[in-house]
Formats: structure tokens, sequence, C-alpha cells
């Protein structure tokens, strides 16, 4: 069985494919029909084929580095393989895709069996920190989770409040400090809150200015330090939030918070608008780390667990079949 018709057995399986599907409509779209298009002129696997393939990949977002590593493996493994016909290569370049995701590994989500879960959320503002937080806990609460939230951005005016609209909304509780006061005050007075009402979980917005790295750094260092003085272990998991949007800059941005703190984990959010879909696979392999959840809209129902089968699955439907 080739690999696209593995993707659509697995997919089918799904419980939430089709919203998955829809949300990423756009992305995926451009792909398949890019590839596709590269049919008209092959002749086989020669210079102009692979510059071709390249320029796709770049289309996608992929990025030069982890596109040329495609283009490379394509290569490797035609040749190797004797893998003559279009649809043949189109096949290998969707299996070493997925080969390039998987073979990093993937650590699974922790949790804190002992107390309140700490899940960290950092990146630049706007990326979609805040609205990201609100789809979590939605989730959270959908497995009859408790949580409590910690508005750690006290930098940016405003931004306090929107999380406070939100944690009324889910009717969860929100600790909040003053506009421009200390953040970790905030997530310890959050940390106790969470331990003396035994919540699961503390989900934890914080600000994230990059104009100065030095005190970003120092920032989330800080934010660190006091909250595994409050509860050992913590934070448990640090979410570097990417608009997928900005592409190959957003994961410049992203090296900045790699630098300043432990980031575990990666979610892209507004997939649903004008990004990539290669921007996933640029991630993966020039940061290393998993990519979590995805945001496909911009109510709190709109976050999906990033699954790497779904996910290949809506770049390449219509690349395969007649
Ligand atoms: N279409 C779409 N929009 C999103 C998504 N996630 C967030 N947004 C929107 O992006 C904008 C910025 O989101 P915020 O959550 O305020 O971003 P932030 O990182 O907290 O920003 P600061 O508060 O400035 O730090 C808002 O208008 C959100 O509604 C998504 O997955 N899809």
């Amino acid at each position: 069985m080739g690999i696209f018709s593995k993707l659509k057995q697995v997919f089918s399986a799904k419980e939430d494919a089709d919203i998955y599907l829809s949300g990423l409509n756009r992305s995926k779209k451009s792909f398949s029909q890019r590839i596709r298009s590269l049919a008209l002129n092959f002749k086989g696997i020669d210079e102009e084929f692979l510059e071709e393939l390249m320029v796709v990949l770049l289309e996608a977002d992929i990025g030069i580095k982890t596109a040329q590593k495609i283009v490379d493996r394509v290569e490797n493994e035609a040749m190797d393989r004797n893998l003559k016909s279009f649809g043949e290569i189109s096949e290998c370049l969707i299996e070493q895709m997925a080969q390039m995701y998987e073979e990093k590994g993937d650590e699974a989500i922790k949790r804190n069996e002992a107390g309140p879960t700490v899940i960290l959320m950092v990146g630049v503002n706007g990326s979609g920190k805040t609205t990201t937080t609100a789809k979590l806990t939605k989730r959270l609460q959908e497995e009859g989770k408790s949580v409590v939230l910690a508005a750690a951005d006290t930098f940016r005016a405003g931004a306090i409040d929107q999380l406070a609209m939100w944690a009324e909304r889910l009717q969860v509780p929100c600790i909040k400090g003053k506009e421009g006061g200390d953040p970790s005050a905030t997530l310890v007075d959050a940390c106790r809150y969470a331990k003396a009402h035994d919540l699961d979980y503390l989900i934890g917005d914080t600000a994230g200015r990059l104009q100065n790295k030095a005190n970003l750094m120092k920032e989330l260092e800080k934010m660190h330090r006091v909250i595994a003085r409050e509860i050992p272990g913590a934070p448990h998991e640090v979410w570097l939030v990417i608009d997928a949007t900005t592409g190959q800059n957003g994961i410049a941005q992203a090296q900045v918070f790699l630098d300043a703190c432990h980031v575990s984990g990666i979610i892209l959010t507004k997939m649903d608008g004008t990004a990539k879909g290669g921007i996933v696979f640029a991630i993966r392999d020039l940061l290393g780390l998993p990519v979590r959840y995805i945001g496909l809209g911009e109510t709190a129902d709109d976050l999906r667990p990033f699954d790497l089968e779904a996910y290949l699955y809506g770049m390449c439907e219509g690349l395969f079949e007649e």
C-alpha cells in the first residue's frame, strides 16, 4: 500500500477529520496543486525537476535548509529504489517529509501527578498566546480538568483584561497582577491558588516583547525559578506560540525564546489563514521541537492536537487521486 492510501485509511478513521481538513483548506490546496503541476514537465529525476521541486517546497514555506534536505533525500531514495514515474516520486516526497518529522522522536506531554500541572505560554506579541490559552482551557475542561489562568502579561495594556474576559466566559478563575507589575508575582499567586484549590492545571500567559532580549531572558528565568519554588518540577510544559502566517520570520523569532528558556513544544496558530503547510516541517527540522497543537480559528473551539498523518493527508489530498 502506498503512503497516500495509508494516510487516507488512518485519516478516515479519525473522529474530527473533517474539521481538520476544512480548517486547513487553504494551506493544503496550493501544495498539492503545485506538486501536481510539476508533472507537466516531468522527464525523470534530473536537475531541472529537482530545481522545480525546490521552488515548490520554498513556496510552501518549508525554508531553504529544510527544502534542500528534502530534495536531497528524494533524489537519493529515487536512485536507491530506482523510482521512475512521477507518481512514485511524489509518494517518495511525502514519505520523506513524514520521516523527517518522525525521526526526531517525541516526548509525551508532561503531567504532574502530584499536584497542579503548570503550562507556560511564551511567544511574541500578537502570535495568539492569549487566545490559545483560552482554547487550551476549553479542551482541558472538556476532559473534566480544572484550570486556573495567570495573567502574567503585565506589559501590554489590555492583555490582562483580554485574558480575564476569556476566563469569565469559560468560568475559570484568573489571577491578575497590576499592569506594569511583576509577572512572576502573579505566577506565584496563581501557583498558590492552584495548590490551595487542588486544581489540575495552571496556564500562564506571558508577555513576549522581543525589543529587549536581555530583559526577556531575565524575566523568563525569574518566572521559571519562582514557579519551581512553588511547585517542584514546574513549569512542566513551556509552549512557544508561533503565528504560522509569519513564515520563516516567525521561526527566526522563535529562536530567541529557545535561547531564553526551556521550550518543550510549539503551538502553531492561524493555520486557517494564509499560512503555508510547509512551516510545520521547517519548525521540526530547525527547532527540533514537536508541534503540539494547531490553531484553526478565533473561537475557543478552534484548537486541534497536531496529528502528522491527518496533516500530511490534508496537504497531499488531491495529489494522488484522479
Ligand atoms: N484566524 C485565526 N486567528 C487567531 C488564531 N489564534 C489567534 N488568533 C487571533 O490573533 C489575534 C492575536 O491573538 P492574541 O491571543 O491576542 O495574541 P497574543 O500573543 O496574546 O498577543 P499579545 O496579547 O499582544 O501578547 C487575535 O485577533 C486572535 O483572535 C487562529 O488560530 N486563527
